[in-house]
């Protein structure tokens, strides 16, 4: 499929940009005008619809091809809704536009993040119908919110509920991150969210003087401990061309809070960081290491935890695991080459591994640079078309998966 000149718009990418100028934008998204959006897509394609309310004014959208063999499990097709907010002032056209240049680039938030594949799914979708295609797995689009701040009002409860039991979903797909080569990231594993804020107490008194065991000198030795420790991961990640930045643990110091005046010692000072956890790591025995740098520092340092994701799980990449048997397959046999990674951010998909559901993160989205969260986010319509081919193939594939064990 090619991508044609504004006076013959594919319509998929017509569709796209619709979607793209609902305002889902944190920290206020309007759901409810997404919300209306599929239960329109449903009516158009003659798919079930089920609206689930995980929390007050936190719908999650269901959207179902009922397969021809109710008892095997479904493919679940994941995606948030919500997008992060923009500088305005740093993109070259408005981001809730939809702007389409001469070239066939769309500018807009959440063009690749993640919008795109949302608009991918259905539209496989739609086609496949059209075409009379039936499947033995049911196929369920789940469009979810919340995820950009963390998925807590979102995916976190919806998979609690009776509602997403009710699914039985035995794979599913979510977001991934593009690749600007020619090769697909397809990401099997995520690291672990650990948010951290260490708190720092010590003797105040007057700015002039030489004031012994204070808050700032005991932050500062953590401080230092914590980005040694960032130096060390990240000289690992550069001195060996096999690790991927998912592979080691990452830490930024994002904040830092304290103090009243400059001429007054503080008696309390903290210090905020974001760890992001290898899923290999000995969890247990890295909370000691993090109690024994605050330890190390003195008296009155400690540590508490803003976000402590605990259940990393690894779906895996090899012919042991039908779904990857069966998602490799039309990869390969699509010319499409794969580069399986973990996960350096989080996403959705750890909620759904954590309740037992093979998950792999995916973004049909090559030859494109990563501007997931950036100014002048943007993706070309021919690249965005050519998603929707690669799941018209990767969905009966999937939803043709022979009965498993798991399925009984
Ligand atoms: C840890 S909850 C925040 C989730 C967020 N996800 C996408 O960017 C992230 O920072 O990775
Ligand atoms: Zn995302
Ligand atoms: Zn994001």
């Amino acid at each position: 499929m090619t991508s044609k000149g504004p006076e013959e718009e594919h319509p998929s990418v017509t569709l796209f940009r619709q979607y793209l100028r609902i305002r889902t934008v944190q920290p206020k998204p309007d759901y409810g005008a997404a919300v209306a959006f599929f239960e329109e897509r449903a009516r158009q394609l003659g798919l079930g619809c089920q609206k689930v309310e995980v929390a007050p004014g936190y719908v999650v959208t269901v959207l179902t091809w009922p397969g021809t063999n109710p008892a095997l499990s479904s493919i679940l097709l994941n995606s948030h809704t919500d997008v992060v907010p923009v500088f305005k002032e740093h993109w070259s056209h408005d981001p809730f536009e939809a702007f389409k240049d001469s070239e066939g680039y769309i500018y807009a938030r959440g063009a690749q993040d993640m919008k795109c594949v949302s608009i991918q799914y259905l539209e496989a979708v739609r086609r496949l119908k059209v075409e009379g295609h039936r499947f033995p797995r049911t196929i369920h689009m789940t469009f979810v919110p919340d995820e950009e701040v963390g998925g807590h009002q979102g995916m976190e409860l919806f998979v609690q509920r009776p509602e997403f039991q009710a699914l039985r979903a035995g794979f599913a797909l979510d977001e991934g991150i593009a690749n600007p080569t020619d090769a697909f990231t397809v990401f099997y594993s995520e690291r672990s969210p650990w948010w951290v804020r260490v708190t720092s107490t010590g003797r105040p008194g007057h700015g002039s003087l030489f004031i012994e065991d204070t808050a700032a000198e005991k932050l500062h030795k953590v401080v230092s401990s914590i980005l040694a420790f960032r130096e060390k991961e990240w000289q690992r990640l550069q001195s060996n061309p096999h690790l991927k930045e998912g592979a080691v643990t990452s830490v930024n110091l994002t904040k830092l809070e304290g103090g009243v005046a400059y001429n007054v010692v503080p008696a309390t000072m903290s210090a905020s960081f974001d760890f992001r956890v290898a899923p290999d790591v000995d969890f247990k025995a890295f909370e000691e290491q993090l109690q024994s740098w605050c330890q190390a520092a003195g008296e009155g340092v400690t540590l508490e935890f803003a976000q402590k994701w605990m259940h990393p799980q690894v779906t895996p990449t090899d012919d042991s695991n039908p779904w990857w048997a069966a998602f490799s397959r039309v990869c390969k046999d699509m010319n499409l080459s794969l580069e399986p990674e973990i996960m350096p951010a989080a996403t959705d998909s750890r909620f759904i591994r954590a309740v037992g559901v093979p998950a792999l993160g995916f973004s049909p989205l090559n030859r494109t640079p990563v501007l997931l969260h950036d100014h002048d986010e943007r993706l070309h319509e021919a690249v965005f078309l050519r998603g929707v081919d690669i799941y018209t193939r990767l969905l009966p594939a999937l939803a043709s998966v022979p009965a498993l064990p798991s399925d009984s």
